[in-house]
């Protein structure tokens, strides 16, 4: 199995709205599931093995669905030429993406290279099977109850009676004053729950091992399902009785859908996403998760004001079943027509706010040019060396990642634990090297970000680069990807022709990977030497002028203060396609907290002048 540039997922990812404990249990078999990519050689080897002892799989959507033969439970593979008509044992997937070898049954996941071993006549010598094992899930609420009607009434949904939600799954913990659903796997075995607090309607989600649960109502020979984001739309389709469609409500709302999690869907040829977008990161959710299911089978009910989300619509009358019936495919075919985009423009302009992307909350004037951040988009910047590229970066990322943008960090120049550090000062606002009892608290809470790092360093070909990149966007639902810099895949990948032919070349990868995988790519690059005193421009970009044609925004940092009296530094948005807009933004540097924000800065100095006034 090919290993990519391992990434390091920093823990737990949570925030104020869904607490995710990703409880990283190593697998049973031997070797812990490493992150990597699936390499194309192994998973033909697997599909011959099958052929051998006459096992045949099916081809599923997304995994490639097989009789398990991981542990003992299973019986012993029969040779080839003594098995009878197969009677169905129990089932293992296969992710076709990245080869993860998923068995819900005893709640397992490894590699591909893991699982063959276990469909080989005779069995290596040494093999060991897995002991069974009956995955139990503990929950984290002893006392549940049926729902009561003060409980039903807290949800405001008119008409709705508590032996509806008891139908549903629906239990009352009254201590905490919530309702709590379980999360059932592929095997429909409980390995976590969700709950939803009815005082401020906050959810949170808690799983065991793989994370692999999903909430899903609905008797089990339905071929279509609903997808819905929260528990309240789930309870408004749950009590409707729909007879067409399951409901299925994701785990961690809009923010990612973990690769665990399609086992457990395998079973629709239609699915319907009908979601809440709560916030700017999440506008372009289901296109994002539509990719991971396969699109073919995916349809989108697109927001809008005739067409909100289930709670919503419910609360303004509006008739679901219409809206469930208007649903049209996510991706449109090769050749459309304005009519058949006509909902998706209607869409974007009444929810105008979120297609602009999530604003900075330490950088306003990006939000005035830029208007906020979007997926899909490509953005450079440069700048004199030493002039901060990496050190602004580095929080422009914090912020948006703050936000809920999951975030994966290329960085070639300078050691993550360095980067890792820098990011953490940010966030912090000053240096915890003399208050180091502070160290655990606040990283403890840093880790809550969906902030991912590259292993790489140093100069790197451009594939590996890419399929880690490729790999953390589906595994991980990564958003943004920061390649910092450009220079270290030069000259190592394998291009003929001179180095702006290779830059060009290397620049049009991430161009199509940005569109591709709608993930904005940054890519921070050296410009070319010039003298200090000519102002930087986009033409100063290292290699041709495809690098600044290729892309959506061009950053520069402009340092004047080498070459005048009053010169100051700033950043120029020299490029900018969504709106056009362009300025400076000046760039006055805190550096206890090796901050640009003018935000930070001025919190800073209130909180000094209310430390001194006191
Ligand atoms: N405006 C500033 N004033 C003073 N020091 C700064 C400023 N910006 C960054 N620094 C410091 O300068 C050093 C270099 O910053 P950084 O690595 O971000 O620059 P860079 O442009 O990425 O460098 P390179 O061109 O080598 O990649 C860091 O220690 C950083 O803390
Ligand atoms: S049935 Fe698959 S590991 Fe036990």
């Amino acid at each position: 199995m090919r290993r990519a540039g391992l990434i390091k997922p920093l823990l737990r990812i949570n925030n104020n709205k869904s607490r995710v404990w990703r409880e990283n249990y190593a697998t049973q078999i031997n070797t812990e599931y490493a992150e990597c990519t699936l390499d194309p050689k192994e998973y033909v080897d697997f599909k011959k093995q099958l052929r051998q002892i006459n096992l045949l799989p099916k081809d599923g959507h997304t995994c490639l669905q097989v009789e398990c033969r991981l542990c003992e439970r299973n019986r012993q593979p029969a040779a080839a030429h003594t098995r009878g008509v197969a009677e169905q044992g129990l089932l293992a997937y296969v992710n076709k993406r990245t080869g993860a070898f998923i068995c819900p049954n005893c709640d397992v996941k490894t590699s591909l290279s893991n699982a063959l071993a276990a469909y080989q006549i005779p069995t290596p010598a040494g093999y060991l099977r897995l002991p069974q094992t009956q995955p139990v899930y503990e929950s984290r609420f002893s006392y549940l109850t049926n729902v009561t009607p003060e409980a039903c009434d807290a949800l405001g949904i008119k008409g709705l009676k508590e032996s509806q939600l008891n139908a549903i799954g629906a239990q009352y913990e009254p201590e905490q004053n919530l309702l709590h659903f379980k999360l059932r796997n592929a095997a429909q075995l409980v390995v976590g729950e969700k709950v939803l607090h009815l005082s401020d309607r906050h959810e949170e989600t808690f799983q065991g091992t793989s994370m692999s649960g999903l909430l899903i109502h609905g008797v089990g020979n339905k071929s279509k399902a609903v997808l819905v984001s929260n528990l309240l739309d789930f309870i408004v389709l749950a009590t409707q009785n729909i007879e067409t469609h399951c409901i299925v409500c994701l785990p961690y709302e809009l923010k990612m859908l973990p690769q665990e999690c399609l086992p457990g869907l395998e079973r629709f040829k239609e699915l319907v996403f009908w979601l809440h977008y709560d916030s700017s990161h999440n506008w372009d959710a289901a296109r994002a998760f539509a990719q991971k299911i396969e699109e073919k089978r995916c349809l989108l009910i697109r927001a809008t004001e005739t067409e909100p989300a289930p709670h919503l619509a419910l609360r303004r009358r509006l008739n679901l079943r219409h809206i469930l019936a208007k649903a049209t495919p996510v991706r449109h075919k090769a050749i459309t027509t304005f009519g058949a985009m006509r909902n998706d423009i209607l869409s974007e302009l009444q929810n105008i706010e979120k297609v602009n992307g999530v604003k900075w909350k330490r950088f306003p004037v990006l939000n005035k040019l830029l208007k906020g951040h979007r997926r899909g988009e490509l953005t450079i910047l440069t700048g004199p060396t030493g002039s901060g590229k990496t050190t602004f970066m580095s929080e422009y990322s914090l912020d948006l990642a703050m936000q809920g943008v999951s975030t994966l960090w290329g960085s070639f120049e300078i050691r993550n634990t360095r980067l890792a550090a820098t990011l953490l000062r940010q966030y912090v606002g000053y240096p915890l090297d003399n208050k180091l009892q502070e160290f655990d608290h606040w990283a403890t809470e840093f880790e809550r970000m969906p902030l991912y790092f590259m292993t790489f360093h140093g100069q790197q070909p451009l594939k590996p680069v890419l399929e880690a990149i490729e790999h953390a966007s589906y595994v991980h639902d990564v958003m943004h990807v920061i390649i910092d810099n450009l220079q270290f895949m030069m000259g190592v990948s394998s291009f003929r022709g001179d180095k702006f032919w290779e830059q060009d070349a290397i620049i049009a990868a991430f161009r199509s990977f940005a569109t591709k995988h709608n993930v904005h790519v940054t890519l921070v690059m050296h410009p070319r030497k010039e003298r200090q005193e000519d102002d930087l421009t986009t033409s100063s970009v290292f290699g041709t002028a495809k690098a600044t044609q290729e892309a959506d925004n061009v950053l520069i940092i402009q340092d004047k203060r080498l070459t005048s009296v009053r010169g100051k530094k700033y950043l120029q948005i020299a490029k900018n396609r969504y709106s056009g807009d362009l300025g400076i933004m000046p760039l006055e540097f805190d550096k206890e907290a090796l901050s640009y924000s003018s935000q930070m800065q001025g919190a800073k100095r209130r909180r000094e002048k209310t430390t001194t006034e006191a």
